[in-house]
């Protein structure tokens, strides 16, 4: 079993727990956070592409960083000209919280940033607690699902007005995703298996993604670590680019941020 099939099993558990003590019922009765900028029109007309992530820990590092507060981080994101935020609200592995989404929204609201939740979803009532959250979109990771679910869950983020960036990470897995109606797409350069990562996989899957994704807006994550690799991957076709240690493993990841784009 490799780290994705124990994230998604601890998830499922998760969520019928959750289901169990009534707190799906309870959040459906909450009104939604208003909603924001559609997170795909954010990164085609941003000038960076740049979907910052607040991580605070992962499977393959550990701890990233321990102090980083939330609010300040996604407002001076949104200010630094990130075009969406991506929230890791997954507590067991990746000491994140639906509240975290909650603080996040707070700021982007105000400044107009989209917000991603990034968890691993397995159910509806995942979809639906982001929307109230605050949430423009989610992810969904296709090969963790199968390809009703995948559909329905696609189909259901349409329904109550929230985008999708389906992950995939080989191109068997795009066959599955091609008429769905992802607003984006994205290809994940973290190889599971064994954890690496290396952005040559994206480089040589762009080309066929780009061919195949029917206008969704194309995004390369994980291992980016500089204005290059930016720039190499938007010769493959890619215009959004998923990017969380090298900003968070930063004490200040704004600051991180900020160099990143004036001097990397
Ligand atoms: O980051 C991990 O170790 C990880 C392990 C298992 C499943 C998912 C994992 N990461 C989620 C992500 O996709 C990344 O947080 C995201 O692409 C940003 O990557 P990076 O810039 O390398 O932090």
């Amino acid at each position: 079993m490799n780290i994705l099939d124990r994230i998604v099993q601890s998830k499922r558990r998760e969520v019928d727990a959750l289901r169990a003590a009534g707190y799906y019922q309870a959040i459906a009765t909450v009104s939604p956070v208003e909603s924001v900028a559609s997170m795909a029109e954010s990164i085609r007309l941003s000038p960076t592409g740049i979907i910052a992530e607040f991580k605070r820990r992962s499977p393959s590092r550990g701890l990233i960083n321990g102090t980083a507060d939330v609010e300040r981080t996604v407002e001076g994101y949104a200010s630094e000209g990130a075009a969406a935020c991506s929230v890791l609200t997954d507590t067991p592995f990746f000491g994140g919280a639906p509240s975290d989404l909650a603080r996040a929204s707070r700021v982007a609201g105000r400044c107009r940033l989209p917000l991603l939740r990034k968890d691993f979803i397995v159910s509806r009532e995942q979809i639906l607690e982001a929307r109230m959250l605050g949430a423009s979109s989610v992810l969904l990771i296709a090969s963790v699902l199968t390809p009703c679910e995948l559909a329905d869950f696609a189909e259901y983020a349409r329904s109550i007005g929230l985008e999708t960036l389906v992950e995939i990470h080989a191109s068997d897995e795009l066959d599955r995703v091609t008429g769905i109606g992802a607003d984006m797409i994205g290809v994940n350069s973290r190889n599971l298996a064994d954890m690496s990562t290396d952005i040559s996989h994206a480089m040589r899957m762009g080309d066929e993604v780009a061919a195949r994704c029917g206008g969704a807006v194309i995004v390369a994550e994980s291992g980016i670590g500089s204005i290059e690799d930016i720039n190499n991957l938007r010769q493959y076709g890619y215009s959004g680019f998923l990017i969380g240690e090298r900003f968070m493993r930063e004490s200040d990841p704004v600051h991180a941020f900020h160099v990143f784009l004036t001097c990397s």
